[in-house]
């Protein structure tokens, strides 16, 4: 990008690689492949090219999402080692362009879904966008430690826009992945706010770990993990889901809830390595990859 900025004594040149990290690239591609998942799982054929513009839009617009996010929030991360070397907390790009960016592929995803699929799909894009940036980033994370429970719904969105971008309506299936991610995101989430809980002490993020308090936090790891885990097998004795799909939920969930425990039992683990967590946290993300390549899989074995 032609753009620059002065940086102290230097002048640094604002470039794609920057703004591309402004999408938070590997947090999304998640969520991209949730919403390809929930695409490829309704039962209707989609055009390769009308699916794929669909799917594009949804990481434009979650990559948008992460850009106004990042622009709110410079401030915070510059506080955090975890994210003090973004491209603006790091002072590699300046916030009028992150903004503009965020704002402009924020408007070039929603039209892009409107020519490519419906506009139930695209108001449920808006609706994420919105509730990422507004909801989440702006409103509930300074505030209250429920914040990612309620805010983390944004992220619960994909499969049913890819779902709706398909067939034009909802489903209890894909309501059922909703739920699932939703119920998902607290263990992913505050398995790393444990092992990360100073970090957000010293931005005053009011984080679970850091208002409740350790133990409290533990034990809600674990009680979200086995309710998530009853949502994740649900589709198959409802019969919106065969076998495939049910073992693969009921084995991987199994593991997710024996991975909480040892999390949720633990006493204080201050000064430890914290391995638990750490395993916790990457097996939530391997988690979610592996259920929703399932449901995909599941669908094509039935078909
Ligand atoms: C409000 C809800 C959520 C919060 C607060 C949250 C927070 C985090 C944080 C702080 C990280 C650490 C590393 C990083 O910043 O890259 C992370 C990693 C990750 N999250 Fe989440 N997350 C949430 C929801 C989700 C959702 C809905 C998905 C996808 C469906 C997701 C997918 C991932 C992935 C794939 C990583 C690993 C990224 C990497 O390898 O660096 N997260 N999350
Ligand atoms: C389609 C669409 C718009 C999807 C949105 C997807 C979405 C909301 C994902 C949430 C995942 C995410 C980046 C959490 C980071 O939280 P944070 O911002 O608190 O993390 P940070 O501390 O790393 O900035």
């Amino acid at each position: 990008m032609a753009q620059s900025l002065t940086h102290g004594e230097m002048t640094l040149p604002a470039d794609w690689r920057d703004l591309f990290a402004l999408t938070k690239p590997r947090v999304m591609s998640l969520v991209v492949f949730t919403a390809l998942c929930g695409l490829l799982a309704a039962p209707v054929s989609v055009s390769p090219v009308l699916g794929f513009a669909s799917i594009l839009a949804i990481a434009l617009g979650a990559g948008a999402s992460g850009a106004l996010n990042q622009w709110y929030e410079a401030g915070l991360d510059a506080k955090m080692k975890r994210t003090a070397n973004r491209p603006l907390p790091a002072g590699r790009l300046d916030p009028q362009t992150a903004l503009q960016f965020g704002v402009g592929l924020a408007a070039f995803s929603l039209f892009l879904m409107l020519f490519a699929s419906n506009w139930q799909a695209t108001l449920l894009l808006a609706a994420s966008i919105l509730f990422y940036v507004f909801v989440y980033t702006m409103w509930l994370k300074p505030r209250t430690p429920q914040n990612i429970v309620i805010g983390g719904a944004a992220g619960a969105f994909p499969p049913l826009i890819g779902w709706v971008a398909a067939t034009g309506s909802v489903a209890p299936l894909p309501v059922l992945l909703f739920l699932l991610i939703f119920l998902w995101t607290p263990p992913h989430f505050w398995a790393l706010a444990l092992f990360v809980r100073s970090d957000y002490a010293a931005a005053g993020i009011p984080m679970m770990p850091v208002v409740a308090g350790e133990r409290a936090t533990r034990r809600q790891v674990l009680l979200y993990a086995i309710i998530m885990a009853g949502a994740a097998i649900a589709p198959w004795p409802l019969g919106y889901t065969g076998a495939l799909y049910g073992w693969t939920a009921a084995i991987l969930s199994a593991l997710f809830v024996l991975l909480s425990l040892r999390v949720g039992t633990r006493q204080s683990a201050e000064g430890d390595l914290m391995l638990p967590e750490k395993r916790l946290f990457a097996f939530s993300i391997a988690y979610l990859f592996i259920l929703f390549g399932a449901v995909v899989a599941d669908r094509w074995v039935l078909a």
